[in-house]
């Protein structure tokens, strides 16, 4: 058995990649005893013959480093082509200028921070291009597209817009070839942007290699010539979890619940066994067919790890009610706990309906994470030496509640929970130790068939929201009786939002084709919707791209559509509301993530370091009692209820500093002062938040009204005069 070799010519010189058999520690053997047998000398001058091996570990995408010469490259693969076993590639052998040519086993380093990540040989680029693939593409993310030939726009047909993220446009399109329906996502980016092609390509390498019941299938991509647009052709499936929670009526049982964590914590750990980080599983990711079937979507933000590794990764990940704690408190070295902290969220918030850990801010979440699992212990502070465990420690100790809190869900469940919302990463265990605790697997699947329901997504709970909030304001206009309607329902309403999505895919969608594209390679347009997408502008991807949408507010409340029971009979359903988290927003830009080699830390914009400073200066200065409490200081965050230590304060100003979201970090100022009322603080600075915002419009109003050469109204006169 041999090996697959190919061959490029880069600026380092030439590469060459071998996928190759063996096992990683008889590799170095054998690299050392050739070491020996070729009297490399371990402190000699550099030669021209020196080269970097990297031995990869398939599996971990672990890799170790060797140096040598040329002669040490060639027993190396000739030691390679002898080996029968499978698992181990060298990799990223390249020819350079050594300045030490100490023998040395470098430290691992994940192969993705590798420069040659993405690339492929020349050669292989260039069979890319003629395969039809844009130049770009092959040049800059070769190795996603491996082995594919792009599919033409124009064999699909565009059905309906359903789903629509940050960096994304979602769509239920027909694939004209086999008549099969998929979901097309229309991925934003900027090709001249290195770091946004990398996401790219790297959300599309990990659906490639991952290969799950529960994951979605990545099953082919789109990319046009013309345009730097790139789309991902998906499996479709008819639901996500946050919309079919959202659904009146809607109240999963416990063995649906079961079942959903079943698959979802099958799925992670898949990821998790091919070195997959998810960060960012919540609701919305995940999508759920007819069948009952779960699928783990969206890995926009998913990233390979290497647990030996000590590259730093981002701390600006998941969406922050679902955020773990080491990632709040700055962690730039984390694991697979990430993801099953946030599984543990969803547990919490199938029994009980709504989310379990609503933080507004950054500061807040972490303030409710300690008010429910225990603010972590002294040993766990100072063997984690988290970047702003200074800023935020609470004084005294949080009880973990956790029990208390969930004490009408199944003893099982409360059980798992507690282990994935575990202050302490290492206690959250793994993803297969979590199934062997709760599950059942006969269970699964017996009561789950969601046909007759109708297609169920976070979009469609957002509109339908939008929705009752447009009716039940016009109504509230009209009566006085504000949010009635949007509480008791109104008869046209599932009509009226079908026109709005429609209205919405027209004036925000994005086009899949130009007018050229139509014709040669764009997508066939259902007949029906033809002027909506010629309608659709084009080019607009770049729209977003530095917006991530930062909902924290108020959850999805009574929409209005009312539906009888009836429909639900057949699925195991009582009445009752689910609301699965509707925000999509509160994670990290893309943007901010990962440097060329690796992910860059975090570390406190120096803004925020600046205000922390200056509000220290401040509370040192407001006489004895606070002076007593200096070394409390910013650590006053965490004053327990329990404890009721320190005054209210809610005139202090309210920080915040550039940091993720927008590069906003959100250090609500209450939580900075002693307090033994949060709640209420947090109630007052939200409220001075929507003042503030209430008088900008005003102000914006007043200024129109200005330019129209009117005179301002009343109410903004008083507004004004705040
Ligand atoms: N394969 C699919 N089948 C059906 N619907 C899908 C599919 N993939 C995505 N969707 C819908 O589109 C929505 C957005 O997709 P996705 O989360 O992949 O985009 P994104 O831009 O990465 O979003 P986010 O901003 O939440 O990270 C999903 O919440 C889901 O409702």
């Amino acid at each position: 058995m041999g090996c697959i070799a190919s061959k490029e010519n880069s600026q380092d010189g030439p590469k060459e990649r071998l996928s190759c058999k063996g096992s990683l520690d008889r590799r170095v053997a054998h690299v050392n005893s050739l070491r020996k047998d070729d009297g490399v000398r371990s402190k000699d001058k550099p030669n021209s013959g020196d080269v970097k091996v990297m031995l990869i570990d398939k599996k971990t995408r672990g890799s170790r480093r060797y140096l040598g010469d040329q002669i040490v490259k060639r027993r190396i693969e000739d030691q390679i082509e002898k080996s029968k076993v499978e698992n181990y590639e060298v990799a990223a052998v390249c020819q350079t200028q050594i300045e030490k040519t100490k023998i040395e086993v470098c430290q691992d380093v994940p192969v993705l921070n590798h420069p040659a990540w993405g690339k492929v040989p020349k050669s292989v680029e260039a069979e890319q291009v003629a395969a039809g693939w844009p130049s770009w593409l092959a040049s800059a993310a070769g190795e996603a597209i491996r082995g594919w030939v792009p599919r033409r726009a124009n064999t699909f047909e565009k059905l309906d817009r359903i789903g629509q993220g940050t960096y994304s446009n979602v769509y239920k399109a027909r694939d004209v070839t086999s008549d099969k329906i998929v979901a097309i996502k229309k991925v934003r980016f900027d090709s001249s942007d290195p770091e946004s092609v990398k996401f790219m390509s790297r959300e599309i390498l990990i659906l490639r290699r991952l290969d799950h019941p529960n994951i979605i299938k990545l099953e082919g991509l789109i990319a046009s010539q013309t345009s730097s647009s790139l789309y991902l052709v998906l499996e479709y499936m008819e639901h996500d979890l946050t919309g079919l929670a959202s659904l009146p009526g809607i109240k999963f049982t416990e063995a649906q619940i079961k079942c959903y964590m079943q698959q979802l914590l099958s799925g992670l750990n898949h990821c998790h066994t091919h070195s997959v980080l998810h960060r960012d599983v919540k609701g919305s990711n995940l999508l759920i067919d007819d069948n009952g079937i779960l699928k783990i979507a969206d890995f926009g933000l998913a990233s390979f790890f290497d647990p030996r590794s000590s590259a730093p990764l981002t701390s600006r990940v998941v969406t922050l009610w679902y955020r773990a704690p080491e990632l709040l408190l700055g962690a730039s070295r984390y694991g697979v706990a990430v993801d099953l902290w946030s599984a543990g969220c969803i547990l919490g918030e199938l029994y009980s309906g709504k989310p379990i850990l609503p933080g507004r801010t950054e500061v807040e979440q972490l303030h409710k994470i300690f008010k429910l699992c225990g603010s972590p212990s002294e040993d766990y502070w100072i063997k984690s030496k988290l970047p702003h465990s200074s800023v935020i420690k609470p004084q005294r100790p949080y009880r973990q509640s956790v029990t208390e809190t969930f004490k009408d869900f199944p003893a099982p469940a409360v059980g798992l929970m507690e282990n994935l919302l575990s202050m302490d990463p290492a206690h959250r265990g793994t993803a297969a130790f979590a199934l062997t605790i709760l599950y059942d697997k006969t269970i699964c699947l017996r009561s789950i068939k969601f046909a007759q329901i109708p297609p169920s997504k976070e979009i469609d709970a957002k509109l339908r929201d939008e929705e009752a909030r447009r009716q039940g304001a016009a109504a509230g206009r009209r009566s006085g009786l504000k949010e009635s309607l949007a509480r008791n329902g109104h008869p046209d309403l599932p009509t009226s939002l079908q026109q709005r999505r429609n209205s919405v895919s027209n004036n925000r969608g994005e086009t899949f084709n130009s007018h050229k594209e139509q014709t040669v390679s764009g997508f066939m347009i259902d007949p029906s919707k033809q002027s909506q997408a010629v309608r659709e502008r084009r080019g607009d991807f770049m729209e977003h791209q530095h917006k991530k949408v930062s909902h924290s507010g108020p959850l999805v409340q009574g929409n209005g559509w009312t539906r009888t029971g009836k429909d639900f009979d057949n699925h195991n359903m009582v009445s009752g509301r689910h609301n699965l988290s509707t925000i999509s927003g509160l994670v990290a830009t893309r943007t901010i993530l990962p440097g060329d080699r690796q992910e860059k830390p975090d570390v406190p914009h120096p803004e925020v370091v600046k205000q922390v400073g200056r509000l220290q200066g401040s509370l040192n200065g407001l006489g004895s009692s606070r002076k007593q409490g200096q070394n409390c200081q910013i650590q006053k965050m965490g004053d327990s209820p329990q404890t009721g230590a320190g005054k209210s304060s809610n005139k202090e100003p309210s920080l915040h500093g550039r940091g993720s979201r927008g590069n906003k970090i959100y250090l609500s100022g209450p939580l900075l002062v002693p307090s033994n009322n949060m709640e209420q603080m947090l109630k007052e600075h939200d409220r001075q938040i929507q003042e503030f915002a209430r008088r900008r419009l005003d102000k914006t109003k007043q200024a129109k009204l200005k330019a129209q050469g009117k005179q301002p109204t009343d109410s903004l006169m008083v507004a004004s005069r705040h």
